[in-house]
C-alpha cells in the first residue's frame, strides 16, 4: 500500500491495523467425486502472511478443499469443482487457467515427505532450473531455500548426498525447501509433521512461523495442538460443510458453533 492510500484508510488514521489483505478468496465452492458432492458451498477468505488451518474429523474434506487450491484434482479423470476461487482476483476454476503456472504460484506440501530420487542439491536445483534461475544465481538461491526450511545447516557438508538418505523430518524439511526455493505465493501443507517424532514436528512448526512473513500458508492438520501453535486462522469443517472460520484464539476458545466446541474439546472425531 502506498502511502497516500495509507493515510487515507480511516482505521490506519486511528492507529488500528485494517483487516489483512485477502490472498486467496473461495466462494461457493463445491466440488464433487463422480456424484459424490464433498464440499458444500464453501466461502473462505485466506488472509496474506497468515497460516490458515482446516481441521475438522476424517472424511469432512480438509484435503480436498486444499487440493483445490492449486487443481491437483484435474490430474483425476472424474473430479471437479464448481463455484470461484480467486487468487490475485483471478479465478483460478476457470477453463483455460495455466496450471503450471498456478502451481508455480501455489506450492504443495504433502503428507509423507516425497523428495525425488536425486541429491540434496539437485532436489532444489531441479525447479529452479525449470524456472530458468541463472546459473550465476543457482547456489545462493539453493543455500537461501534450505536456509528458509531451517536445514542449511544440518545438509550444507553434504549437499550431494542422496536426498532420500535423510531422515523423515529432514526430508520433509527438504520438500519444503523444494517449494519455497522456486518463491510460490501461496504453501499448501497437507498435514505435513503426521509422519514425524516431536521434535521434528517442533521443527516443522517453528519453520511454518518463520515462512509466513513470506508466504501465504494454509495446512490440515488433526491435530489441535498444532493448529493452536501454528495459525492466525481456523477453519472447521464437517461432513462437506464450513462449520465456521475465525481467529484461531477465538475457535478454541469460544467457538460460535455446538459442533466446533464438540469436536475441539475431543468428544467427537
Ligand atoms: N478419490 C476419491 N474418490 C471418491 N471419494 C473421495 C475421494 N477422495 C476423497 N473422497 C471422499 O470425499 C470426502 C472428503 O475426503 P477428504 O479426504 O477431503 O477428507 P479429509 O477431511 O481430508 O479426511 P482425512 O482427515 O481422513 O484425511 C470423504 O467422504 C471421502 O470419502
Amino acid at each position: 500500500m502506498d502511502t497516500l492510500t495509507r493515510d487515507r484508510n480511516p482505521l490506519t488514521f486511528q492507529g488500528i491495523d485494517p483487516a489483512p489483505k485477502s490472498r486467496i478468496s473461495i466462494r461457493n465452492l463445491e466440488f464433487f467425486y463422480g456424484a459424490t458432492r464433498a464440499l458444500k458451498g464453501i466461502d473462505l477468505e485466506l488472509p496474506e502472511n497468515q497460516v490458515t488451518a482446516f481441521i475438522g474429523p476424517s472424511g469432512c474434506g480438509k484435503s480436498t478443499l486444499l487440493r483445490v487450491l492449486n487443481r491437483m484434482y484435474d490430474l483425476y479423470p472424474g473430479q471437479r469443482a464448481t463455484g470461484e476461487v480467486l487468487l490475485d482476483g483471478e479465478n483460478i476454476l476457470a477453463k483455460g487457467t495455466d496450471l503450471n503456472r498456478l502451481r508455480a504460484k501455489v506450492g504443495m506440501v504433502f503428507q509423507k515427505p516425497t523428495p525425488f530420487p536425486m541429491t540434496i542439491h539437485e532436489n532444489i536445483a531441479f525447479g529452479l532450473r525449470l524456472m530458468g534461475v541463472a546459473k550465476t544465481e543457482m547456489e545462493g538461491r539453493i543455500e537461501a531455500a534450505l536456509r528458509g526450511a531451517a536445514l542449511w545447516e544440518e545438509v550444507k557438508d553434504k549437499l550431494g548426498s542422496s536426498g532420500q538418505s535423510l531422515s523423515g523430518g529432514q526430508q520433509q524439511r527438504l520438500c519444503i525447501a523444494r517449494t519455497i526455493a522456486v518463491e510460490p505465493e501461496v504453501i499448501l501443507l497437507d498435514e505435513p509433521a503426521s509422519a514425524l517424532d516431536p521434535i521434528s514436528t517442533g521443527k516443522i512448526e517453528e519453520t511454518i512461523h518463520q515462512l509466513k512473513a513470506r508466504f501465504t500458508i494454509a495446512i490440515v492438520t488433526h491435530n489441535m495442538q498444532q493448529a493452536s501453535r501454528v495459525s492466525d486462522r481456523t477453519a472447521f469443517m464437517y461432513l462437506g460443510d464450513l462449520i465456521e472460520a475465525g481467529e484461531t484464539a477465538q475457535i478454541f476458545t469460544r467457538p460460535q458453533h455446538e459442533r466446533t466446541s464438540d469436536y475441539i474439546t475431543g468428544r467427537f472425531g
